[in-house]
């Protein structure tokens, strides 16, 4: 695992991927940023009229429902069924399900056109595509990573698709295997768009690891260790009166972690640990 974790961020840098985001307003700037950082490629296209040639270009397409209007989910489909067609991984991120009826209906028709390789989202949203009346809080999270792991396999189940979890521990599953990724900082959960930059980072990862499942775990344990390596770094005028780490100078300080994050400091830091998924 550790061998492989160094390798993909390897291959990562070496090859730098194009990943076409059709993604929400309030991250585009930030996620782009941070696939940059990381070593990969960022194009956002959401046009019905492009996406189609954009992602046939990409090695992976990421699609996120933050801020939605019908024609956007017109491209999104669009993107999804060509991603499909020429066997180009998928990442969906279900941002805020089951906080509005539009989002669910949304969510179930890109479900329908293609689904996706890996769905990566916080525990409410995971437990709102699986069907689950949970309370929802718009796009952050009530409930935690683990409260929602039966949810994330019937997830996987149902589509046939790798499942990641975010939270304290990321618990990522996929068919027949799980894996729980114990690496980030609380900070994280107070800077936007720290969810949607980890599944960008995971489109940039599929699309050099044909192991969705190994591809997620990587993304989610490169987005943990740079959280701890950001917050690590932080002078005390970044700190607040009790020493926490303030948001604004953490938000730059992982962009910083992930461009300077090398293989063998992610091998070394990654806490992961693989279950194999019981009956
Ligand atoms: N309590 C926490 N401690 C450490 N890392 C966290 C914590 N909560 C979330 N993270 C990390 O923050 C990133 C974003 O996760 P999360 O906040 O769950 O997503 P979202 O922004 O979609 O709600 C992930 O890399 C996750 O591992
Ligand atoms: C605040 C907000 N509202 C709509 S999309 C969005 C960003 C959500 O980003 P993340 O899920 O990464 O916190
Ligand atoms: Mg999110």
């Amino acid at each position: 695992m550790k061998d492989n974790l160094k390798q993909l961020l390897q291959t990562l840098r070496e090859t730098s991927p194009l990943v076409h985001n059709i993604t929400n307003y309030v991250v585009m700037n930030y996620t782009a940023n941070a696939l940059l950082a990381v070593g990969a490629s960022p194009v956002m296209a959401h046009a019905v009229e492009e996406v189609e040639e954009m992602t046939s270009i990409a090695g992976a397409l990421v699609v996120n429902i933050g801020t939605l209007s019908a024609p956007w989910v017109a491209g999104m489909k669009l993107a999804m069924r060509q991603a499909a067609t020429l066997v180009k991984p998928t990442v969906l991120d279900p941002v805020g399900a089951g906080a509005t009826s539009y989002r669910n209906q949304v969510l179930a028709e890109l479900m329908e056109a293609a689904a996706p390789d890996l769905i990566r989202g916080n525990a409410s949203e995971i437990m709102a595509l699986a069907g689950l009346s949970v309370q929802t809080k718009g796009v952050d999270s009530t409930m935690s990573s683990l409260s929602s792991v039966e949810a994330a396999r019937a997830l996987s189940d149902r589509y046939g698709c790798v499942v990641s979890v975010s939270g304290a521990v990321d618990v990522i599953v996929d068919v027949d295997k799980m894996a729980y990724v114990a690496n980030g900082h609380p900070i994280m959960t107070r800077v936007t768009g720290m969810g949607c930059a980890a599944s960008a980072l995971a489109g940039a990862f599929c699309a050099v690891e044909k192991n969705v499942f190994e591809a997620a775990i990587a993304a989610a344990a490169t987005m943990g260790v740079c959280g701890e390596l950001a917050a690590s770094t932080l002078a005390a005028s970044a700190l607040d009166g009790q020493g926490r780490v303030l948001p604004g100078s953490f938000q730059m300080a992982f962009l910083d972690a992930l461009a300077s994050l090398t293989p063998e400091q992610l091998a070394e830091k990654a806490n992961v640990r693989l279950d194999s998924k019981s009956a």
